[in-house]
């Protein structure tokens, strides 16, 4: 039998939010710091806030647009989060240097799915970090694109990634009520997560976070 996967609500923009999403099944919340574009940026202090108003054991996610280990840990250490979501590539230092420093934090790497190539780029990383998270972004653009894009990338690409490593593995992008049976079948994820097709007008949806969440339970 399939495992049915966590869900993570991305974009949480305030206590209520957390509250909201949590209520309907989140497992984890993810608070999105200053990014180059994106409809889910919120302030530090607000990270903070947030992060610590929400329970054990729901995790909170930092993300993180620093690439530096050294910035990256000090984002960290303004919002005290769980688990830090690194959304870009990491350039100057290392990993091991972000653990040393933050012990009890656990350490996604997001991957944007482009073509073949990120499967290799993947296997590398995964040995380095807690979980990879596989997304739609694009951080090539002059303007990078890093989440939040609302599109699906190439699934049978995230299905090869999943089977070549030994972490758990989250799937992101344009997943939705509609889609997200075909998601689970193609990819087999640890986890989900999502930020647009949960929101109107930019505020998290009861009404389209419980018709998420059935068709999550009726994929079993
Ligand atoms: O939403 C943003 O503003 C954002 C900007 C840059 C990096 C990540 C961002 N969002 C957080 C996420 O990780 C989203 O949940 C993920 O990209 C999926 O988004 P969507 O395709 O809208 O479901």
């Amino acid at each position: 039998m399939r495992q049915i996967p966590r869900v993570k609500i991305c974009c949480i923009s305030s206590v209520a939010e957390a509250r909201l999403a949590v209520a309907h099944g989140a497992s984890a919340l993810g608070l999105v710091g200053k990014m180059p574009s994106g409809p889910g940026v919120i302030t530090d202090d607000l990270i903070a806030e947030i992060a610590q108003q929400v329970p054990p054991p729901i995790s909170t996610f930092l993300l993180t647009s620093e690439t530096s280990a050294a910035s990256i840990i000090e984002h960290h250490q303004k919002v005290n989060t769980t688990t830090i979501q690194m959304v870009d590539a990491l350039s100057e230092g290392t990993y091991r240097q972000i653990r040393a420093q933050l012990p009890a934090v656990k350490l996604v790497q997001v991957i944007h799915v482009i073509d073949e190539r990120t499967v290799e780029e993947a296997i590398e990383i995964a040995q380095h970090v807690d979980a990879l998270l596989l997304d739609s972004g694009n951080p090539n653009l002059q303007v990078k694109e890093l989440g939040g894009t609302g599109r699906v990338h190439n699934w049978e690409l995230s299905r090869k990634i999943r089977e070549s490593i030994s972490i758990p593995l989250f799937l992101a992008g344009g997943i939705r009520a509609e889609n997200v049976r075909e998601a689970i079948e193609t990819v087999e994820p640890f986890g989900l997560d999502l930020c647009s097709s949960v929101r109107s007008n930019g505020q998290l949806d009861e009404q389209k976070l419980a018709t998420f969440f059935e068709a999550v339970f009726a994929s079993k």
